[in-house]
């Protein structure tokens, strides 16, 4: 039996490490850099670096790293021993307050989207205090912000941390005005659902798209898919229940909040949720809980996939994002109160996202946007890529009573006299969940449901944190000069249903009618990552980013390549994958049936002479032939596709790959699946998707 709560935290040099290990004016010194975010003064930090050090020693580290996130979406570290050389010939351990708090890596291979010359190669890593250092693979990692020579940010930590603090100072401005004089700091918090799916590890050696790509590429539908809807919250088999075991350990470990596993509807698919937390340890946890997850898998004899949709036909794979915001004195400002005061707070916060996820439906579409989610999103219980919020019955309810200025029912009368008369008192919404709305409120928090799996969460949380800071900056600035406090409160509700209304949405996403619907009230339906991108650099997105400090004019416009550079780039492996499949193994696999078939058939014939039927024989090479003669057109027409024309810029190149490479990539699937179905299995070269998917 482990002893979780002594395993927890084990490989991390938290407060409460921190605490047990710093002198105590070190440790407070500490806390208040923390704490006010100003920087560690170096004489502090060296006192830091050495406590840190002899507990790692003490752990069985050797290494430390500044552990960053570069603009791959995954994470990086370049391990440095400890060891220093003395003059008699030997070492001692050494880490110093200089290189806790900076590092300078060469920055030359990272995607910086023509944010850093060739010639400034030198990036920066700063150390990130907000987040403990912990202990991975015998090395001390240091989280840390990675910045360019120029302190352009060119990571995806720098801008949470700046749309945290935007939210920060936004919401600590309308707090004040309800009186909340205690609150210093508002933190923004998730709580991110990570679905994955397990295969087989031979299996999956065996399946050149899953090694290259992280998803099948090709693969005919299987006899049974999830229509039983028997693998959802089913028992979780020996195999899958010893991974989830290792998995869990390894996370408490490091501090993680490991709490939730279950099967998902796929078969083969699962899903682990952590207790929320601060949005900036969360974002570094996630990142940690995808990284761990392979390696636990391999342990096993199994592969963890993270892709958004490893298997066309079943559910893919998401991240659900449970955002909120609450204060450092406990109160969850997502939370209906249980007094009118209380709940004209919550309702004014509520109208913040409301008019946040209308105003940038556009960024919040861009967010989530991906060559590997484009696949994922509008099927299979993930939401469609329009953006709508779902707040409930009940709370729509009480917004349109507050808009036309009626009563939201009799016991509301009750609290009349309290001067918030049409705010009234109710419950936490009870609806049922709506599994197809991309933006659900759910009782005390918001589920953003567009995140694929594979995506750091940092990119959404970002832009989540940064359009409500705007929404709460535009009420503060109505708020801090009214005369009358409670009317204008009241008036800025209204106001802000009447003008964003139209996202809210209860009903089925997946309807044809909503698409016609969303189109009619003006929502954007930006179907796929080309089509979002633009939107990033959209005058009015790069003011907000800029007014709130989150980025720079030029960190906008390098993100918007990289990301448009990464989907082309994502496209051209997949059919440079499929082109090398269709030719190397599909190819030989059909002539070699055939060829069989055709030696069959003329065996039969020259045994018995034309006494035989060779039907079978005669009507699959038929088949086959006609089949085999079509995914060579296709193949062609792919490889065609390929040999492309020089483009003008990023966006071209990217829409040249969804609009011309992806159709023939498609194309040439199809073919392939329809081959599969009649080839003989010892013939065919790839496990199939029901080896694939009933594997464990
Ligand atoms: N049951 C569920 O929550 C399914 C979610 C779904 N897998 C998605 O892609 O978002």
């Amino acid at each position: 039996m482990k002893n979780v709560t002594e395993l927890f935290g084990s490989m991390v040099f938290n407060d409460h490490v921190m605490r047990e290990r710093l002198p105590k004016s070190t440790y407070k010194a500490l806390k208040n850099c923390i704490n006010q975010g100003i920087s560690l003064d170096l004489s502090i930090a060296n006192i830091v670096a050495n406590a840190m050090k002899d507990w790692a020693i003490e752990k069985g580290a050797t290494h430390f790293t500044h552990w960053f996130q570069p603009m791959t979406g995954i994470t990086a570290e370049k391990h440095d021993s400890f060891i220093s050389p003395t003059s008699d010939g030997s070492i001692i351990m050494e880490f110093s307050g200089k290189e806790l708090i900076k590092g300078e890596p060469d920055a030359s291979s990272f995607p910086s989207g023509g944010l850093r010359a060739t010639f400034e190669a030198r990036g920066y890593t700063a150390w990130d205090p907000t987040s403990f250092a912990f202990i991975k693979d015998n090395t001390l990692c240091i989280p840390t912000a990675f910045c360019s020579y120029g302190g352009e940010a060119l990571d995806k930590k720098t801008p949470l941390l700046r749309s945290m603090s935007a939210l920060n100072k936004e919401a600590i401005r309308i707090l004040k005005l309800f009186g909340h004089e205690d609150v210093e700091k508002v933190l923004t918090t998730v709580g991110p659902e990570q679905e994955y799916f397990l295969v087989d590890k031979d299996l999956f050696a065996k399946r050149k798209d899953l090694i290259f790509c992280g998803r099948t590429l090709f693969g005919a539908k299987p006899p049974k898919g999830q229509e039983l809807d028997d693998h959802y919250f089913g028992t979780i088999k020996p195999k899958v229940a010893a991974f989830m075991e290792e998995l869990d350990e390894e996370l408490w470990k490091l501090g993680i909040l490991a709490k939730t596993e279950h099967n998902e509807v796929a078969p083969g698919q699962h899903e682990l949720a952590p207790i929320f937390t601060t949005s900036n340890i969360s974002t570094d946890h996630n990142q940690l809980t995808m990284e761990i997850m392979q390696k636990v898998a391999k342990r096993h004899g199994l592969v963890c996939l993270l892709h958004e949709k490893p298997f066309a036909g079943v559910n893919g794979s998401g991240k659900h994002n449970n955002w909120s915001l609450s204060t450092d004195t406990g109160i969850n400002l997502l939370e209906p109160g249980k007094s009118p005061e209380e709940n004209a707070q919550f309702l004014l916060f509520l109208a913040a996202v409301v008019k946040a996820v209308d105003e940038y439906q556009d960024l919040l579409r861009l967010s989530v946007a991906s060559a590997g989610n484009d696949h994922r999103l509008g099927a299979n219980e993930a939401p469609p890529a329009i953006v709508s919020m779902f707040l409930g019955e009940e709370l729509t309810a009480i917004l349109e009573s507050i808009e036309k200025d009626s009563s939201y029912d009799k016991k509301a009368a009750a609290y009349m006299e309290i001067g918030v008369d049409v705010l009234p008192r109710f419950k936490k919404d009870t609806t049922d969940r709506n599994r197809t709305s991309p933006f659900a409120f759910t009782g005390n928090k918001f589920e953003f449901r567009m995140l694929g799996s594979a995506l750091s969460i940092s990119g959404p949380n970002v832009i989540l944190n940064t359009i409500v800071a705007e929404a709460l900056s535009c009420f503060a600035d109505q708020l801090e000069s009214c005369d009358n406090f409670q009317a204008t409160i009241q008036s800025i509700i209204k106001s802000t249903l009447q003008e964003h209304k139209r996202i809210i949405f209860n009903g089925n996403n997946y309807a044809d009618a909503w698409v016609k619907e969303a189109e009619h009230r003006g929502l954007l339906n930006l179907k796929s990552t080309p089509d979002a991108l633009p939107y990033f650099i959209a005058p009015k997105n790069i003011e907000l980013f800029t007014k709130h400090k989150i980025f720079t004019e030029s960190e906008i416009y390098s993100r918007y390549e990289i990301l448009l550079e990464g989907y082309s780039k994502v496209l051209h492996i997949e059919s440079l994958t499929m082109i090398e499949m269709v030719k190397k193994d599909i190819i030989p696999a059909v002539v070699s049936y055939v060829d069989h078939l055709t030696q069959a058939a003329l065996h039969k014939r020259a045994l018995l002479s034309t006494t035989c039927s060779c039907d079978l024989e005669e009507g699959l090479i038929n088949e086959l032939s006609s089949l085999s003669g079509c995914l060579y057109k296709k193949l062609n027409a792919l490889d065609e596709c390929l040999i492309s024309s020089t483009f003008a810029n990023e966006q071209e190149k990217a829409n040249y790959y969804k609009d011309s490479v992806f159709p023939a990539m498609q194309e040439l699937r199809a073919v392939a699946d329809e081959i599969e179905t009649l080839v003989g299995r010892t013939y065919w070269p790839y496990p199939t998707y029901g080896d694939l998917l009933f594997s464990l």
